[in-house]
């Protein structure tokens, strides 16, 4: 059955419609362009009158498009079989347009276009068929469909090499396409732009035909070249200028086309479970990376390694060290980013001008002080052995005056050392400090970077696995340090035992400090047995824990001759701990008896 016919309408006459299709019917054409539309059925008269507006529009369209069509040189339908070069450009960023578009034009290419990249390309003086000419419909559905049909995909499909795949393309007349440039609407930054976006906006903001030509293009990336990156028109073009085909290079943009798109729908997913309101991790996941270096190697030399930046929306302008910049110093090594992302994680939580230095993703020497200088030496002081080729942290600008104390400033341990540091991170520098620091060492690698923001999801790697939790993102601020023993603590033991706690949650587990006065005096971390951490914690405190705070990331199971028990003989006057275990009673026990304040946070910071 015929489904579709032409009707009379003001442009077309009843003959001339008849005309076109008897044309386009001998031609092919007419079948790949309307077969698929049983839905709409236009009837010759007497019917005319319950054929709507629209339709007639629409039919009228079709046949004058039909008859563009067929008297147009560029679309014949045998001309790229016959070795008459097609390009399919459709992009919703323009960067770059005219000189693709030129390039292929002056390749001898045919170009075929949407609207908005065709109207483009005709403004740079390149030539172009729109596809609406090619498929002999409108774009339609405010752009919901445009290129979704036979002449465009089976022209993208068809394989070269299979001859029932041509004489099908032939008897449709449909011709190949040996390029595909399309890049995607912009959803990402839609739906990341700080002013809200509509659900209905972003829905509408889903490319769908875009994709799908990507996809097309790429599956038979052995006869089309797919372009998603507008940094490849060069390349693309200098290809096509070559004589010299290469599989490598079709296959690689094919890779980059695949991986484009599925970074795309991951974002599309990723926004459509924000929408859902739904608070638990999702049922399924997809995390966009893309490499941002190279990296040396690993941990250890004989480990290949890469950095890659978390592209997720929950990662857009979220801070951290992967977008820090760097102004100066040797390229960051694997180890670099983790303890680099460890100082600054742990600085970053501190309100007061704090210095944190962190030696294997340990903070090791931490301290707040009014006077940054002040902060950044008795940082160092906690532990200046460990702080020798550490990474220095601020969370104030680094100006003259602190870059040159960085400069300068002599290991505690034998007064003549300069200290050694692999990595400065700051949020700011001035120009002067910025200067001073980049003469402290060719090597030392600064780092400016942007605070992290709360509420992440933090994801892990486990053998065939990814462990995923909320970031730790609590701070003293936000629990309840609840006395259980007799002894009160003091305004300032508090806020000491406040600090510990802080500066406790940033080190491996078992995890001691022992703090006061806003600095971090000794702490003892990663030890398989919590005993021997705080044996730790306290040597290196030595002479100064009289009287300190000291916080232990989780609760002590034993007290008597155990760890409770020995910190409080060694003078700590309070500990932080969260609580919860068995032996609860003998901890409050044993620090009433040696009148030590006892503070349970119910609240645990253990760090695997
Ligand atoms: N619906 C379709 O058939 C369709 N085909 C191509 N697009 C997209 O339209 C954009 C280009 O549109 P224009 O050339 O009109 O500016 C591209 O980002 C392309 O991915 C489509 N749009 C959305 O799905």
């Amino acid at each position: 059955m015929l489904r579709f016919a032409a009707a009379p309408t003001a442009t077309t006459s009843p003959t001339s419609a008849v005309t076109s299709l008897a044309h386009a019917a001998h031609s092919n054409i007419f079948y790949s362009s309307f077969s698929s539309l049983d839905s709409i059925s236009v009837h010759f008269s007497p019917f005319i009158q319950s054929v709507s507006a629209a339709s007639l529009k629409l039919t009228s369209y079709r046949v004058k498009a039909m008859a563009d069509t067929l008297s147009n040189p560029k679309l014949d339908s045998k001309s790229s079989v016959a070795g008459r070069r097609q390009a399919l450009i459709s992009l919703s960023d323009k960067n770059d347009l005219a000189l693709l578009g030129r390039g292929l034009q002056d390749l001898g290419f045919t170009i075929v276009s949407t609207g908005g990249t065709a109207s483009a390309l005709e403004s740079s003086g390149v030539s172009v068929t729109k596809v609406e000419e090619l498929t002999s419909f409108p774009e339609m559905l405010d752009g919901r469909v445009k290129t979704l049909h036979p002449s465009v995909h089976g022209g993208i499909l068809a394989r070269r090499d299979l001859k029932h795949h041509m004489e099908a393309l032939e008897n449709h007349g449909i011709g190949t396409f040996d390029v595909v440039v399309v890049n995607l609407y912009p959803f990402y930054s839609k739906v990341s732009s700080s002013s809200k976006i509509s659900f209905e906006d972003g829905i509408e903001n889903i490319d769908i035909g875009g994709p799908a030509m990507i996809r097309a293009a790429a599956k038979n990336h052995k006869d089309v070249l797919v372009v998603v990156d507008s940094e490849d028109y060069t390349a693309l073009l200098e290809f096509l200028r070559g004589t010299q085909d290469d599989q490598q290079f079709r296959m690689r943009l094919a890779w980059k086309a695949f991986q484009h798109v599925a970074s795309y729908d991951s974002a599309v997913s990723e926004w459509l479970w924000k929408q859902t309101g739904e608070d638990k991790c999702p049922p399924s996941l997809t995390v966009p990376l893309s490499l941002k270096s190279s990296l040396r190697y690993g941990e250890n030399p004989h480990q290949k390694a890469a950095f890659y930046v978390d592209r997720s929306l929950s990662e857009v302008n979220a801070g951290g060290i992967a977008t820090a910049i760097q102004h100066h110093g040797k390229e960051m090594s694997y180890n670099n980013y983790l303890d680099a992302d460890a100082a600054w994680n742990c600085v970053c939580e501190f309100s007061k001008p704090t210095c944190v230095i962190v030696k294997h993703t340990n903070p090791c020497g931490v301290a707040s002080r009014e006077n940054i200088i002040e902060a950044y030496r008795l940082a160092v002081k906690a532990d200046p052995v460990s702080a020798f080729g550490g990474i220095v942290a601020f969370n104030v600008e680094v100006d003259e005056a602190i870059a040159k104390d960085i400069r300068e400033f002599r290991s505690p341990t034998d007064g003549e050392t300069r200290m050694f540091y692999e990595i400065v991170v700051a949020p700011k520098y001035s120009k002067k400090g910025l200067e001073i620091l980049r003469g402290k060492s060719k090597t030392l690698r600064i780092l400016e970077a942007t605070k992290n923001s709360k509420g992440k999801l933090s994801l892990r790697q486990v053998g065939g696995g990814w462990l995923a939790q909320d970031a730790d993102d609590l701070i003293p601020e936000d629990i309840q340090f609840n006395v259980v023993s007799s002894k009160a603590p003091q305004e300032s033991e508090l806020s000491d035992a406040q600090f510990a706690w802080l500066c406790v949650k940033h080190v491996k587990s078992n995890a001691i400090v022992v703090a006061k006065n806003n600095c971090m005096l000794g702490m003892g971390s990663g030890q398989p047995n919590r005993l021997e951490s705080l044996r730790i914690a306290l040597r290196k405190a030595g002479n100064e824990v009289k009287g300190a705070a000291l916080a232990s990331d989780a609760f002590f199971p034993f007290a008597w001759n155990d760890a409770v028990e020995e910190a409080c003989q060694s003078g700590v006057s309070v500990i932080a701990e969260p609580g919860g275990s068995i032996r609860d009673a003998d901890a409050i026990d044993c620090c009433k008896k040696y009148e030590v304040s006892l503070l349970f946070t119910n609240v645990r910071h253990f760090r695997h």
